[in-house]
């Protein structure tokens, strides 16, 4: 190992000989570790991680593309072309990959096929600016946000687009609460830009210069009188001269510009996308996510777009009947539909090779993949054109897209060119065509008479010299020479002259073989440099064609996609949903996910105006977040474009999906469970509107009973009353069923559990009308909770039961327990003092103080048991407190 010295002010490089393992010093904070380092062709292909100053390691992901820059082009000055593949252990110990190239004249670029943004936030006056670069395939898009709910609203996009590093404007000052909730919220990393990039004159010129000023006005995005730049339009020139000063992407494949509006997109916040299991599963696997479960795509362009529909769920009635129809027309073609499928898999990422093109970093294998990227569009819109049901579908307009002829053109460019077998790399010679270039035939020609000349050379100084044992050869450290057994040396001619004696021969050379040697080198020599020559002009008239090459594969990407929809949707039997103006019919629905592990038993849903509100009950283990998350996900699918899985079903667009369910994550983070619950209400109950769907699952569980049902209640009032959003809301607290007979557009629906001789058999079927009973303790028994426990808590439980019955038939309002089921009488509606959701044992809500005694001897077990107050929980936090005693206990 030889220390390489410092090569940057930060950085030093240590590295072996051959290039095997390299150790980057980083400062005195980071250390990167190179393992498993392997020269793939020419490019270094390195596993890298990372080393904090305190010793722990961890992925090299975290260090923010501006400080990883620097260190690589000193790699590249060194003369390395550099591919990093880091594939790390996350803290949970799920490995996750995150690539990126260096190569001379370039900087960063990734190999992974997943989008990876940076993204550019300007704060104007009345909201936001946004731009977001994906350095994979160069899709420039800008938007803005404005409005009360800016704030909001930007960070639903940072979200939606889940960028690798964002640069604030400077006016959002490091300690804003806005860059607060973004740092709590993604993994982007923040990096500070130069301010100057952010100013309007600068922006203006920049983001003109990339996509002229033509762009910019057809979008509605030139400056205002000429003076003040929209606020995208700021946003976009930082991002670019970013790109430009750090190469934290490639300028010249950054050929669009595309501006959309948020309201494109149904509303989708991060906590719901992983709520809902889009890409990942709570447990951070991307196995038993939805898009795993329903991904069948052939190429990574189509699960790069697959995933971006699931997360970017759209608006656009037009659009989505669109989609409908052309999985439809797959899912109707299954053998075109295979055909078509087994020809996209002859197809790489386009997309990808032609920000390598013009980064000049696509090598000879590359322009290979381009070639017989480019062969697969005809094939494929033949085989359109061929099946009637598929050329009657929107799907032959799509084929048609791309402009085809420049795209024929450009593959047979390509055909002319590269030889049939070429090499790996281009230094091996032989990447072209005989015929392709004249000067290159012509050298070729020489080099090979001068071979053929060796090779006639050993017969005739045989005969010239009656030498029977004489052969010609050539190796790395002799060049050319003749070989004479040790028994022919006395007949070697005058001229020869030794050169190296073996065991049984004599090695010689010639003036004339000295001479054809040189000129071998020569001509090989010449040759490399010249087909390198050729190699680099063919790249950039490759790179010129680099929106064609995008088009062509944004096109292929967009079929496979739309196929592999068809092909889950025919295997497991989804119907293309009806897509409403608002409300849900939705007959024999079913988890798109869980329906592949599980005998699943189908329900239905049904709201309209009449019915906005579905309060869902039932034991716990019933199914109430299986449904509600069902019905989500059938939301989202059907605004994918996709079929879903039901019988039958009519969705009415969303603007937003909302969902509040229980907060693990955060509680390994340390955040109050409660606080984390709160925002995200809080989030809810601003954000949505009443076109949204909002699913919440036992809101108020992390406070006092008490607490806890007011706020849910509040809640559910203000969500029907003033959001008129579609809402289910699973609960268990009972008192809340009530809320049906006060408010009209409120129903119940439980999910059903049949008991018989202390046995509870889950039925899983959605039935209306509140449920009677809880079973908690029975699942506690399912669980394991020690026998005694579970015969107290039953015991428990009767007693309650009894004391109710007694208040409900007294029917005081001073009792306790009748004034919770009062609530919907008047008094808590009221927002009496007692309805503001006091803390508990506040004086004030008299209600606390005012609880059940219970039996002393109970309370002391279970408190024990779980250090809580027994009055202070529901009965499902009992249930866990128990559980979460005995997993204690088996420690
Ligand atoms: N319709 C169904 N068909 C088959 N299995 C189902 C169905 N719905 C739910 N399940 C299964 O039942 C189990 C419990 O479901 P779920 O978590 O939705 O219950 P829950 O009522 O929300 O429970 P809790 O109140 O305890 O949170 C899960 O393993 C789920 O896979």
């Amino acid at each position: 190992m030889s220390e390489g010295g410092i090569v940057g002010e930060f950085f030093s490089l240590k590295e072996e000989s051959d290039a095997d393992v390299l150790t980057i010093q980083v400062g005195d904070f980071y250390e990167f570790f190179a393992d498993d380092a392997e020269l793939v062709g020419d490019v270094l292909d390195l596993n890298v991680s990372q080393k904090s100053s305190h010793g722990s390691r961890y992925p090299m992901a975290g260090v923010p593309l501006s400080e990883l820059t620097p260190y690589m082009k000193q790699l590249v000055e060194r003369g390395y072309r550099v591919a990093i593949a880091d594939q790390y252990e996350t803290e949970n110990g799920h490995a996750r990959e995150i690539s990126r190239v260096v190569t001379p004249g370039t900087l960063l670029e990734t190999t992974s096929a997943d989008a990876q943004y940076l993204a550019g936030i300007v704060r104007v006056d009345d909201g936001y600016g946004l731009a977001f670069a994906d350095v994979t395939t160069g899709r420039f898009l800008v938007s803005s946000v404005s409005g009360s709910d800016a704030d909001s609203k930007a960070l639903t996009e940072l979200y939606r687009f889940d960028p690798a590093e964002v640069l604030p404007g400077p006016e959002i000052r490091n300690d804003d609460s806005f860059l607060e909730a973004v740092r709590e919220r993604t993994d982007a990393s923040l990096s500070l830009h130069d301010a100057n990039a952010f100013a309007p004159g600068k922006a203006r010129h920049v983001t003109r210069e990339q996509f002229g000023a033509e762009t910019l006005s057809s979008l509605g995005l030139d400056s205002d009188g000429g003076n003040a730049p929209t606020a995208e339009v700021l946003a976009a020139g930082a991002v670019l001269s970013y790109v430009e000063e750090t190469g934290a992407g490639v300028l010249g494949s950054i050929t669009r510009l595309q501006s959309y509006h948020s309201d494109d997109h149904v509303e989708l916040d991060a906590t719901t996308q992983r709520n809902l299991e889009l890409t990942e599963t709570m447990h951070g696997d991307r196995k038993g996510s939805l898009f795993d479960t329903v991904d069948h795509t052939k190429t990574s362009a189509g699960r790069r777009l697959l995933k971006e529909w699931l997360q970017r769920p759209r608006r656009s009635l037009d659009l989505l009947r669109e989609r409908q129809s052309n999985v439809s027309a797959f899912a109707e073609s299954a053998l075109a539909r295979e055909e078509i499928r087994e020809t996209l898999g002859d197809a790489y990422d386009l997309e990808r090779l032609a920000s390598k093109s013009v980064s000049g970093s696509a090598d000879a294998n590359d322009l290979l993949r381009i070639r017989d990227s480019l062969a697969v569009l005809p094939t494929v819109t033949d085989s359109i054109a061929n099946a009637p049901s598929l050329s009657n579908s929107p799907l032959a307009e799509l084929a048609a897209r791309p402009d085809r002829a420049q795209a024929e053109r450009l593959r047979e460019e390509l055909g002319e060119a590269l030889a049939d077998d070429p090499p790996k790399t281009v230094t091996q010679g032989g990447l072209f065509r005989r015929g392709y270039d004249d000067e290159l035939d012509e050298i070729i020609d020489q080099h090979e008479e001068n071979l053929e000349w060796f090779d006639t050379l050993a017969s005739r100084e045989k005969s010239r010299t009656g030498i029977s044992h004489l052969q010609v050869d050539r190796n790395k450290t002799d060049g050319y020479y003749l070989q004479v057994g040790k028994s022919d040396t006395g007949k070697v001619p005058e001229e020869y002259e030794a050169v190296k004696t073996l065991k049984n021969s004599e090695r010689y050379v010639t003036d004339e073989l000295r001479e054809r040697e040189r000129e071998i080198l020569r001509l090989e020599e010449r040759r490399g440099e010249l087909e390198y020559d050729l190699f680099q002009q063919l790249r950039a008239r490759i790179a010129d064609n680099a929106e064609l090459m995008q088009d062509v594969g944004r096109t292929l990407a967009e079929l496979d996609t739309l196929a592999s929809l068809a092909v889950h949707a025919v295997e497991n039997g989804w119907v293309r949903p009806e897509l409403a103006d608002s409300g849900f019919d939705i007959r024999q629905g079913r988890h798109p996910v869980v329906e592949q592990t599980t005998e699943f038993v189908p329900n239905d849903l049904r709201m309209d105006d009449a019915r906005e509100f579905l309060i869902v009950t039932g034991p716990n283990m019933s199914g109430k977040s299986t449904y509600m998350r069902q019905v989500a996900l059938i939301t989202l699918l059907a605004q994918v474009g996709s079929f879903v899985p039901a019988r039958e079903a009519s969705v009415g667009l969303v603007d937003g999906i909302f969902t509040r369910v229980g907060a693990l994550d955060e509680l390994a983070q340390g955040r109050s469970t409660f606080m984390v619950e709160m925002q995200e209400l809080s989030n809810i109950l601003h954000s949505a509107s009443e076109d949204s769907l909002v699913i919440l699952d036992e809101v108020g569980r992390g406070t006092a009973t008490y607490d806890g049902i007011s706020i849910a209640w509040a809640a559910t009032e203000y969500l029907h009353n003033e959001v008129r959003a579609k809402t289910l809301f699973a609960t268990h607290y009972h008192e809340l069923t009530t809320l049906a007979d006060h408010l009209p557009r409120v129903s119940n629906v439980h999910v059903a559990a049949d008991e018989r001789d202390g046995d509870v058999t889950f039925l899983r079927t959605v039935r209306d009308g509140p449920t009677n009973r809880s079973y908690g303790i029975h699942v506690a028994d399912l669980a394991g909770v020690p026998v005694p426990v579970v015969e107290r808590s039953r015991n428990v439980l009767d007693k309650l039961r009894q004391e109710k019955a007694i208040e409900a038939k007294g029917g005081a309002s001073s009792e306790p327990v009748q004034a919770v089921f009062d609530l919907g009488s008047g008094e808590f509606q009221r927002g009496e003092n007692d309805s503001s959701g006091g803390e508990s044992g506040d004086e004030s809500s008299g209600i606390e103080s005012d609880e059940p005694a219970i039996d002393p001897e109970t309370e002391a077990v279970l408190s024990e048991l779980s250090g809580v107050e027994v009055a202070d929980v529901s009965p499902i936090d009992l249930m866990s407190k128990v559980q979460e005693w005995q997993k204690r206990l088996e420690e």
